[in-house]
């Protein structure tokens, strides 16, 4: 049995009871979250919300709570990269699974289910852009969960040496794991029209993902070797920045969880378009009936 108080310096509550980013109480949380990127998107998300019930903005954690189609959701944006994914999991965590009051590890377990919905770039020639890319894998190069123990029983260690020796992985970047998705979520959201891909999550936009503006690159071959590596015959897909540690920090607290993002530029063509807000509108409206 879990009786340990947890410090207040390691979890920090608001003098309004709120965890300490978010901002969010635990009587706000609902079962079911939508994750976006940009606090932006939680508007969109919101507009097919049948009613809101709250709203809380802190730094680029915004959040709406609401109903669709009767039932209770919330969308929180996240911002960009991995970093921020510790604590929004943590914290969405600790107002699911620890009492605010004693500070303690509550007994029975609340079980989130959390769909991040993104944008990303793809890795493959065929993937064009609008293309809906479920990570069916996540490929961390974050080094997020390394942090964490179970790392290794989250992970898929075949998979990580196979691709570490085939791209000959930098040693001075953080060692990457591998994390699956959840398969039944992955199955009821993605059905037959969504791409089953192995996402990368970079560590950043432009150098960590292989673009190069006026800095040049430690490896520059490193995007053409990705593309060309298949596990099981399968490609890595696409590269964008939070499903693996959304991924592999949901394992390790058991909550279910997924990402799928809308292709906006193809790294191999190098195309992109700008104007992809429709094609994401799509993306939220078909997960909000699915999830
Ligand atoms: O559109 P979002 O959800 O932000 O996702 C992608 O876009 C951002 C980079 O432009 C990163 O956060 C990446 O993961
Ligand atoms: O190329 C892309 C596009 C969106 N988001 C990313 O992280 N990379």
């Amino acid at each position: 049995m879990n009786s340990r108080v947890i410090p207040p310096s390691e979890l920090i509550i608001n003098p309004d009871g709120s965890v300490f980013h978010l901002h969010l109480l635990p009587e706000q949380l609902t079962d079911r979250i939508i994750l976006v990127g940009d606090p932006g998107r939680v508007d969109m998300v919101a507009e097919f919300f049948d009613e809101r019930t709250f709203e809380v903005s802190s730094r680029e954690f915004h959040t709406i709570g609401g109903t669709y189609k009767g039932k209770p959701i919330m969308c929180l944006s996240h911002g960009i990269g991995p970093d921020n994914i510790d604590i929004v999991m943590t914290e969405l965590d600790a107002l699911a699974n620890v009492d605010f009051a004693t500070r303690e590890v509550k007994k029975n377990h609340r079980t989130l289910t959390l769909v991040r919905i993104g944008t990303s770039g793809a890795l493959q020639p065929d993937l064009i852009v609008g293309t809906p890319v479920i990570a069916s894998y996540s490929i961390g190069f974050d080094g997020v969960l390394n942090y964490y123990v179970g790392r290794n029983e989250v992970s898929d260690l075949d998979y990580e040496k196979e691709f570490c020796r085939f791209v000959g992985w930098n040693p001075l970047w953080a060692s990457p794991y591998v994390v699956a998705s959840d398969r039944e979520l992955v199955e009821r959201i993605g059905r037959d029209d969504m791409v089953r891909g192995h996402t990368i999550s970079a560590v950043g936009f432009y150098g960590p993902q292989g673009r190069e503006v006026r800095l040049a690159l430690a490896n520059p071959d490193l995007n053409r070797l990705i593309e060309a590596f298949r596990y099981n015959g399968e490609p890595v897909t696409n590269y964008e920045m939070e499903s693996a540690p959304l991924q592999g920090l949901a394992l390790l607290l058991g909550h279910k969880a997924m990402t799928v993002c809308s292709i906006i530029a193809n790294r191999v063509n190098n195309n992109a378009t700008p104007n992809y807000k429709t094609a994401v509108r799509d993306l939220v409206a078909t997960v909000l009936d699915r999830i």
